[in-house]
């Protein structure tokens, strides 16, 4: 039920119909008018886990999980509310375009319950099977009851939206390839040009390379199990859980659905949610050749526990300890839940500390793992809102961090030791500027060893060495990044 008159404007007015291409009013007022019919509940919880994102800043997987819990969504409606919030989320600076076409203004200037209504609704009426005239009432009964003013805006911007197809609002507000590839992609393909452009300077300048990483962003990623040697075999787990082994980690099962926290596997620490990038990049610090003692491993930044609970496992068969250091008590308290039973020891503090704290001192651990905080520009297709929410501001203190990370990584590491630094971000300063530098001022002497053998032989696209770059469009993986140090003074 719908109705597509003008709103009665507050301040008693009298309405004024507002012609489908001339939206009028963006202004939400305060309270729904009684008798209205509520929105569906699938397009509510995908409002409300929406309008979080950006209202709180939310994270879109947490908040909509409980959300679809709190309204006892399941089933078709749950998958429902998940495609439109996350594609909404993912496809947000293109809907912002057509939106702000449509209704003749920036949507800056629209309220933001208005503006969360209808990014969900063009979603609905370009990006997926939803009828028209069901996407178009159901946005203006949501409007409705969101941001009662705005309900006769909402309906002239839908129509006018629907009106004309994807391709052709695509043809409308993007730049030719030939003028602007860039800004071609990124209306296309939904991420900000810089990103864009930090993406194709790690491709090596190919953009059409670029572009598959782009369309692969945007394809909800298969989840991934990481088998924990020593407790469960991969092609055992995968019978178990009805999935079929990774096609590179030996630990990782790929999952064809099914909730991963109520698989009796997880459920008793057998195994773990981890993409299979994660789990190369932590083997792959354990299979570098070093002589001597190989026992004291450290793992500097290990909150939520993902690597360190791979660590852990395999140090247990190998006789190894683990220390796991982790800033965040909340965080260090996860992994220690997630590494229960295994050599684990967890240390709530910086990791920059290194040799001015007992627990840390210099030169005393044989590998060591930076997992460093970063941009998480290589896991975009987990987090569907933070495309839009990085911004190139948030690089120089991070990368600063790493920087600092790295040196005590390098101080923490005995003669002859390795340190592995590892980014969930493919961009250059994350990755090559920040080893590069790191390396430079740690005051300690290091080679490059080659990451590469230390991969599971025959994956492709690893490029020329010694560091290595993952891609979710050549290995179906997050963009993991890898650098392998060894300390030779
Ligand atoms: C990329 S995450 C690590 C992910 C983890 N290795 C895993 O696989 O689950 C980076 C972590 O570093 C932590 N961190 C940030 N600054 C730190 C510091 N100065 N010392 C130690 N940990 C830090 C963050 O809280 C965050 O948990």
């Amino acid at each position: 039920m719908t109705e597509h008159r003008a709103p009665r404007p507050h301040g008693g007015r009298p309405s004024r119909p507002s012609g489908p291409g001339h939206p009028r009013d963006g202004r939400s007022g305060t309270a729904p008018r009684a008798g209205r019919p509520p929105a569906d509940p699938a397009r509510q919880a995908a409002y409300e886990a929406v309008a979080a994102v950006h209202r709180d800043d939310a994270y879109a997987n947490l908040v909509l999980s409980d959300i679809l819990s709190g309204m006892g969504l399941h089933g078709r409606d749950a998958a429902f509310a998940t495609e439109l919030t996350y594609g909404t989320l993912r496809a947000l600076g293109t809907l912002d375009l057509i939106i702000a076409a449509a209704a003749e203004r920036d949507v800056a200037r629209i309220d933001p319950p208005a503006r969360d209504a209808l990014r969900l609704g063009v979603y609905q009426l370009l990006y997926t099977r939803v009828p028209s005239h069901a996407a178009v009432n159901q946005t203006v009964d949501l409007v409705r009851s969101v941001a009662p003013g705005a309900s006769g805006f909402a309906n002239a911007v839908m129509r006018t939206v629907s009106e004309t197809s994807l391709d052709s609002w695509l043809e409308r507000i993007a730049p030719s390839y030939e003028a602007d590839p860039v800004g071609n992609l990124s209306v296309m393909h939904h991420h900000p040009q810089w990103v864009i452009r930090s993406f194709a300077e790690a491709l090596g300048g190919d953009l059409e390379e670029t572009a598959r990483l782009l369309i692969e962003d945007n394809q909800p990623p298969v989840v991934h199990l990481c088998a924990r040697p020593g407790r469960v075999d991969a092609v055992d787990l995968a019978d178990e859980v009805g999935g079929v082994p990774g096609a590179f980690s030996p630990y990782s099962v790929y999952l064809n659905g099914g909730a991963p926290r109520e698989m009796a596997a997880i459920r008793e620490g057998r195994a773990h949610v981890q993409d299979e990038g994660s789990q190369l990049v932590a083997a792959a610090l354990l299979a570098a050749p070093i002589e001597g003692q190989d026992t004291r491993w450290l793992d500097l930044c290990a909150g939520p526990g993902g690597k360190t609970g791979l660590m852990g496992a395999i140090a247990a068969g190998r006789g190894a300890e683990v220390t796991a250091v982790e800033v965040s008590e909340h965080r260090a308290r996860l992994v220690d839940s997630a590494c229960e039973g295994m050599p684990v020891t967890v240390l709530p503090m910086d990791g920059r500390s290194v040799g001015r704290d007992p627990d840390l001192p210099e030169e005393a651990f044989d590998r060591v793992l930076v997992d460093a905080p970063c941009t998480g520009l290589g896991s975009l297709r987990r987090r569907p809102e933070s495309r839009w929410r990085r911004q190139p501001a948030d690089l120089p203190p991070l990368t600063r961090l790493q920087r600092e990370l790295l040196v005590a990584a390098l101080r923490a590491v005995r003669p002859g030791g390795v340190v592995a630094y590892v980014t969930c971000s493919p961009h250059m300063v994350e990755t090559q500027v920040t080893v590069s530098e790191g390396a430079r001022r740690s005051g300690v002497e290091v080679d490059f060893v080659d990451a590469r053998p230390l991969l599971p032989p025959g994956m492709p696209g690893l490029g020329p060495g010694p560091t290595v770059q993952l891609w979710p469009h050549r290995h179906g993986t997050d963009a993991m990044f890898l650098a392998v140090l060894r300390r030779t003074s």
